[in-house]
């Protein structure tokens, strides 16, 4: 129980709505009780009636019908607050299950890029939503069903003690059987659960890769390939879900069985001490039947409730790994930064963690506010490095990078990010309308804003031409966009909300030359006051910036403007003489 302690402020912020439950709970469980009551005394007037102690057929009557009315309202009664019950309780496992999820994807938004290097997107899906549902089970039906069994046991069972001692005992003898053998075979049905469930996941993975490159299949023919696929993980699926029903098909017959193994001895007991004279009336026997039936789902629930409760444990342990994970990038400072945006490197090397690729080395440059830095090198050379540690995705191993003058772990991140526009090399668009895409980068643009933003991307007047036009969809449920158009509203989203510097890693790739240069003329005239860094393999993105630098093997080897560059032998003549003559030819 030690990691569900972390839901203990959860039923806290819950207490007045638990504790309204557990009232209703005993008033539920007070009215349940009164009806073996109201049938053993029936049963007993008839009894009394057909022995002669009672002469009169109408006061029977009458005494029955009082009863009658008595268990109908009992029951009425009960329905009605074992309804409340399940509003109260119920619903707060559902605000406990809102709270964690909240909890969860809030953290998982805070950690940084490594942690998600380090963890399967399956598995951060199946803490969310898997293992929280298992957590809510106990949140909500363990908790219910333990009070309600909890009182029951604390009313009945003295009662039925007080009726006939002797006969209490025998009619409870099988119930921790009972239990017991509920436990063992919840655990053994949970064990094949959680082994079904993974082939589940599996075979979804699977399918959705298939989905998502379900053109590399056609393209390739594979279609025989990935059935036979899909067949093989169904057929495994298939298997295990049989073992599981093979166990679960043993709960009711188990719990039937030892129903019954109670009503026989009580009947047979109480039979007999009946005979005996030890028992004065057959109401009594009537009525340990029903409360013998009474504590079955209970007494069942005890064994139910104790594997779920293990279930929650291990599921909640799952979760605070994660919550106990501590973003390896801080917030430094909530303080106001007033960025100007000139950005210098400092002897800055950068390890990747998960792969051990030393990317940059004793990289040195820096940028006025206001210039415009390219970069370019080989591919795999640390050009995109330098763009993700600018904005702290990952921070530096040595060195340091300023900016205005100030080392950027002490800035307020959230200020830092703020002044970046960033467009990263593979352009991401979420499944929204493109309007909204753009309008990611800032939340309360407007449609002018929205429009100038694309003109200045190159981009308007592709989005006119489509029907919806700014309210097109994108992705699985709309169009999907060229790889131009892609990257020209992820640069719209970037330069919407005027940023202090913007970062453009190869965001021009995909564009023609045409295209390229009207975007950079925007950029230029937008970019003034703004401090640039454009990552390329084109020659003609980067011959105008103020500065460019050439990085091999995440080593700055050269330095200089295009004419200084061209006027040295080195990588990038070499570059400019062979994008030259494929232009011509
Ligand atoms: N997220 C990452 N995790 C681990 N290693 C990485 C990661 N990103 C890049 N690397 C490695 O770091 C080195 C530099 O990569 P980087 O992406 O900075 O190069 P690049 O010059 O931008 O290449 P390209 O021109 O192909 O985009 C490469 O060897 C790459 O394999």
């Amino acid at each position: 129980m030690k990691e569900l302690k972390h839901l203990n402020k959860y039923f806290f912020k819950y207490k007045w709505h638990l504790i309204g439950g557990i009232i209703i709970t005993i008033i539920a469980r007070i009215f349940a009780i009164l009806t073996p009551r109201f049938i053993g005394e029936s049963t007993s007037a008839i009894e009394r009636y057909i022995n002669g102690e009672t002469t009169s057929e109408a006061a029977v009557r009458s005494e029955l019908m009082t009863n009658i009315l008595l268990i109908l309202g009992a029951t009425i009664m009960a329905g009605l607050f074992t309804f409340l019950m399940r509003q109260a309780i119920i619903v707060v496992s559902r605000h406990i299950e809102f709270d964690l999820k909240n909890e969860v994807y809030q953290k998982y938004q805070d950690l940084s890029l490594n942690f998600y290097k380090k963890n399967r997107t399956g598995d951060l899906m199946n803490r969310i939503s898997e293992d929280v549902s298992k957590v809510r089970m106990y949140a909500g039906p363990a908790f219910m069903y333990s009070i309600q069994t909890g009182i029951l046991f604390i009313i009945v069972i003295p009662y039925m003690f007080l009726q006939a001692p002797e006969l209490t005992l025998y009619a409870v003898a099988p119930l921790p059987i009972l239990s017991f053998a509920i436990y063992k075979l919840s655990v053994a049905i949970n064990y094949r659960s959680t082994i079904v469930q993974q082939y589940l996941s599996k075979l979804n993975t699977f399918t959705q890769e298939t989905f998502s490159g379900i053109s590399v299949i056609k393209s390739y023919g594979l279609e025989p390939q990935t059935n036979n696929g899909f067949v093989n993980l169904s057929n495994e699926n298939k298997d295990k879900n049989i073992d599981l029903v093979k166990v679960q098909a043993f709960f009711f017959p188990l719990m039937v069985l030892l129903i019954g193994a109670s009503n026989v001895l009580v009947i047979y007991i109480g039979g007999r001490k009946f005979i005996s004279g030890e028992i004065d009336n057959l109401g009594i026997i009537v009525e340990f039947l029903l409360y013998v039936n009474m504590l079955t789902w209970p007494v069942a629930t005890v064994g139910w409730v104790t594997s779920i409760v293990q279930q929650a444990e291990a599921s909640q342990k799952r979760i605070n790994e994660f919550l106990k994970e501590v973003p390896q990038i801080l917030n430094p400072s909530e303080g106001h930064e007033d960025i100007k945006g000139s950005i210098s490197f400092k002897n800055v090397s950068f390890t990747y963690e998960d792969t051990n690729i030393t990317a940059l080395k004793n990289v040195s440059f820096d940028v006025e506010s206001g210039e415009t830095l390219a970069i370019i090198g080989k591919t795999g050379s640390g050009k995109s490095t330098i763009l993700e540690l600018i904005g702290r995705l990952y921070d530096v191993e040595s060195g340091e990078i300023c900016i205005d003058g100030k080392n950027i772990r002490e800035m307020n991140l959230r200020e830092l990010r703020d002044s970046i526009g960033y467009v990263p090399q593979d352009a991401f668009l979420f499944s929204d309308s493109i309007g909204n895409n753009i309008k990611f980068g800032k939340a309360d643009a407007t449609q002018e804003e929205i429009v100038t933003a694309a003109k200045n991307a190159a981009v308007h007047r592709n989005i006119q031409g489509f029907s919806k036009g700014y309210d097109t969809v994108l992705g699985e449920r709309g169009i999907t966009l060229s790889g131009g158009q892609k990257q020209r509203v992820s640069i719209a989203r970037a330069i919407i909300h005027d940023p202090k510097i913007l970062l453009f890693d190869d965001s021009l790739s995909a564009v023609d030359t045409e295209t390229e240069e009207e975007i950079l003329n925007n950029l230029f005239k937008l970019s003034r006051n703004k401090t640039t860094i454009i990552v390329s393999h084109r020659i003609s993105s980067v011959k105008n910036a103020d500065k460019i630098i050439i990085l091999e093997a995440g080593q700055v080897v050269q330095r200089g403007t295009h004419q200084e560059l061209l006027g040295t032998e080195g990588y990038y003549k070499e570059l400019y003489l062979k994008q030259l003559s494929e232009k011509e030819m």
